[in-house]
Order: structure tokens, then C-alpha cells, then sequence
């Protein structure tokens, strides 16, 4: 008797599962190899990142023993009033975490498999969810049972995303990691190298402190999308400490704009098509295509001079929707402080990319409203080729010595 209330009660609440986890049109799984990796950092990002497109999104923190997400967007200890209602960090946000559930958040939470098995699909059955455009989950490292259940219950899943660091040890990390999502039939939305590089809070120059590109090497070994490295930032770490996650303050720099483009990515894969806000940013127009004119420095009219200001030439390359219409070569006047930037500005540049600047210099192409990438090198066509496949990103000031436009950082 005793035993058939048990099967009932289990059916009822597959049944409540199932309901909910229909009024989802698409699930993410965050995971990692390993531990540390920034795989909850990467997941509060991604959720709040697809918030912030209008998008209605629940955070499901299934991390049983370290349940770090609460931490991360402030709400800490916060006791729920209704057990079955997600907290609300933003108004497309909800989030739900284990650690709801517990005594003090210094608790160490030790659960055997079916216990965890139990709470997750408890959290997936009877919290009210509502009707999502996604749910994004942060799994704890590794393959266990958390992992399993996730994927034994959620449903179709849009993919997984791996997340690794950039040394050698990522292909030996991620490997497992594939071969799990492959096993349940989670497809693979990509691989993020985190941790990759530092990005000095001075300059803004990326330094590989580590190996850079496990990650990416990885992605290409195991055959699998990669969607990109984000630095070390400081301001990671300090926005994790303050509640909300980095991609709420988007700093314009570096890896804000690489969290925003894995977002971006993100919901391409899954709907199949960008978003229209981020169309206009790339077309600059919410009308039809705009032309742009993307100037590089060169001597040689090959290959990018690395230093703007002593070029003999500017080439300017004019594209529209992606495409060549023209190419150009102007010479400049002499350089002093403040001439090249008015001069590009009456060629109606739109951009350029260079190796090295000083952020003086960058303030003053920024205010005659063009845009600046840094660190660029070799030949013009495949570093504009770069940038026109969305591949190429500021990478700081490429030269290793103090520029006398006022390269500042001493490092
Ligand atoms: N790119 C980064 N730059 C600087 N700090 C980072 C970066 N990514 C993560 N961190 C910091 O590293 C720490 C660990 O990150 P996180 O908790 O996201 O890792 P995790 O892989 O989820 O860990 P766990 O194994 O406990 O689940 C956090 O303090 C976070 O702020």
C-alpha cells in the first residue's frame, strides 16, 4: 500500500515536471571538467546577458555542494517566503538555488545520489517557473548525479556549454564533458576558455600569464564549437563580490564585450537568428545596411603599421553588409596631438585598427566618433577579414614600449 502512495506520488510528480519544464522554449546546461573554473560565473553572465535582451530567463543553481550563484547576484542568505516561488533578481530574472533550501550557507551540504536526484527534480516539478524563453543551468563540476538528472529531466536541451581554462589540461577537462552531452544527446553549443589571459586595469592590455588557447585547441581537437575567452578582469571578481554578475555593469571593455558576443551567439544557435538590437549594432542603422569606412595604418600598403601616428599612408576600406565596395590610400598631414582623428573623421571613418595607442589618443578618436581595435597585426586583408567575421576584438595596445602618445601603463 505504502509502496503503491509512493509510485503514485512519484507520477504526480513527473507529471507537475513535465508541465513545467514544457513551458520552457529553450535550456542551456552550464558545466565544467573541473572545479574553479568559472563555470558559475559563466552561467550568471549568460543568464542575466539574455535578461538584459528581454528575454524571460530562469537561473536553476543546481550546484549541490557549492551553490555560489546566490552570492553572486546578492542575495546571499535571503530567505524565500514561498518555497515554490524563484526569486526575482531582475525583471526578466528568476533564480533558484539549492541553497534556498538549507540551513546557513556555511553549511556543507552532504547528500548521497538519490537525495540530490530528489532535490533537483523537486526543483524542476514544484517550483513555479512559469512560462520561460530560457532556463540556463549551473551544474557542478564534473559527471555525477546531478549532471544526469538534469539531462534525464529537463527535456530537450538547445546544448551545452563547456566551460574550461586556457591551459593544457582543458582538452583532458572538456573531453569528458563532450562525451557526456554527446552520451545523453545534449548537443554542444561550445566551449568558453575562461581565465584566459589578464587584462591589465591600467592599460587595458591582455598579458597571457598562463597558457592561452587550451580552450580554443580544445574545441578544434574534440571537433566542437568554440565560443570564446574571456580574460581575467578584476572587475569579474568585484562584480561577483557585489551582487550583480560583470555583464550587468558592461564596462565596454574587453570581456564584457566577449560575455555579451557568447550571448549573442547563444541565442543565434538556439532561435536561429540575432536579435534585432544587436543587427542594428552591427549595421549601426536600424534602417537598411550602413557603409562603413574602416582606416589602417600602413608603409607598405600590405600590412598594418603598428604605430598610427608615423604611417606614411592611411588605407581605407569601405564595406557595406559585409562586403568590399572600395579601397583607398590617403596621406596624412604631419602628426600632432589631435590632427589624425579630425583628419580620419573628414575622411568619414568610422573605425580604425591599428596595433598600438595611447588611451589619450583613443579619447580623442572616441570623441570624433570613431572606434578604436587595438592590437592588430600582419596583413590589412586578413585582420579586416577578422573583423568583418566577427572575429577580431581590441586586444590593447600591441607594442611593448611607452608610446609618446601617452601609452601610460608601466607594467
Ligand atoms: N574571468 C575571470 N576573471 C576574474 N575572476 C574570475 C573569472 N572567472 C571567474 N572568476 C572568479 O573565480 C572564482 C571562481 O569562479 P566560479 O565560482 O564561477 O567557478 P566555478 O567553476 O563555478 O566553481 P565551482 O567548482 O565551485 O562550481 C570566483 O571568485 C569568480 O569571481
Amino acid at each position: 500500500m505504502a509502496e503503491q502512495q509512493v509510485n503514485n506520488d512519484q507520477a504526480m510528480q513527473d507529471m507537475r515536471l513535465k508541465a513545467n519544464v514544457e513551458k520552457i522554449k529553450h535550456k542551456i546546461v552550464v558545466m565544467s571538467g573541473k572545479g574553479g573554473v568559472g563555470k558559475s560565473t559563466v552561467a550568471t553572465n549568460i543568464a542575466y546577458g539574455l535578461a538584459l535582451e528581454g528575454k524571460k530567463v530562469g537561473l536553476l543553481d543546481a550546484d549541490v555542494h557549492g551553490p555560489n550563484i546566490p552570492l553572486m547576484l546578492g542575495i546571499e542568505g535571503k530567505k524565500i517566503a514561498n518555497l515554490a516561488e524563484p526569486y526575482q533578481v531582475h525583471e526578466n530574472l528568476k533564480v533558484v538555488s539549492l541553497s534556498f533550501y538549507v540551513g546557513s550557507s556555511d553549511d556543507p551540504i552532504i547528500w548521497r545520489g538519490p537525495a540530490k536526484t530528489g532535490a533537483i527534480k523537486q526543483l524542476l516539478a514544484d517550483v513555479n517557473w512559469g512560462d520561460l524563453d530560457y532556463m540556463v543551468v549551473d551544474l557542478p563540476p564534473g559527471t555525477g548525479d546531478e549532471p544526469l538528472t538534469i539531462a534525464q529531466n529537463i527535456g530537450k536541451v538547445d546544448g551545452t556549454v563547456i566551460v574550461t581554462t586556457p591551459q593544457n589540461v582543458a582538452l583532458l577537462d572538456s573531453r569528458k564533458s563532450v562525451k557526456f552531452s554527446k552520451l545523453l544527446n545534449m548537443p554542444i553549443l561550445g566551449i568558453v576558455e575562461n581565465m584566459s589571459g589578464f587584462i591589465c586595469p591600467h592599460c587595458g592590455e591582455r598579458v597571457d600569464i598562463f597558457k592561452s588557447g587550451g580552450g580554443e585547441a580544445a574545441a578544434k581537437e574534440l571537433g566542437v564549437n568554440f565560443l570564446g575567452k574571456i580574460p581575467m578582469d578584476p572587475a569579474i571578481v568585484e562584480a561577483g563580490d557585489s551582487g550583480k554578475p560583470f555583464i550587468y555593469f558592461n564596462n565596454g571593455g574587453i570581456a564584457a564585450g566577449i560575455f555579451t558576443g557568447i550571448v549573442d551567439e547563444l541565442i543565434t544557435k538556439s532561435e536561429g537568428k540575432t536579435t534585432e538590437k544587436k543587427e542594428e549594432e552591427k549595421t549601426g542603422n536600424s534602417g537598411g545596411e550602413k557603409i562603413m569606412r574602416i582606416a589602417f595604418p600602413t608603409n607598405d600598403r600590405v600590412n598594418v603599421e603598428e604605430h598610427f601616428g608615423h604611417c606614411k599612408e592611411f588605407a581605407i576600406f569601405e564595406v557595406e553588409a559585409g562586403k568590399i565596395l572600395k579601397t583607398e590610400f590617403i596621406t596624412p598631414p604631419p602628426h600632432e596631438p589631435g590632427v589624425l582623428p579630425k583628419f580620419l573623421h573628414e575622411e568619414k571613418v568610422n573605425i580604425i585598427i591599428t596595433g598600438g595607442m595611447g588611451q589619450r589618443a583613443v579619447d580623442i578618436f572616441h570623441s570624433n566618433e570613431i572606434d578604436v581595435i587595438l592590437g592588430a597585426s600582419g596583413s590589412m586583408e586578413d585582420v579586416l577579414n577578422e573583423y568583418l567575421g566577427g572575429d577580431l576584438y581590441s586586444k590593447g595596445s600591441a607594442c611593448n614600449h611607452d608610446h609618446d602618445d601617452d601609452h601610460e601603463c608601466n607594467h
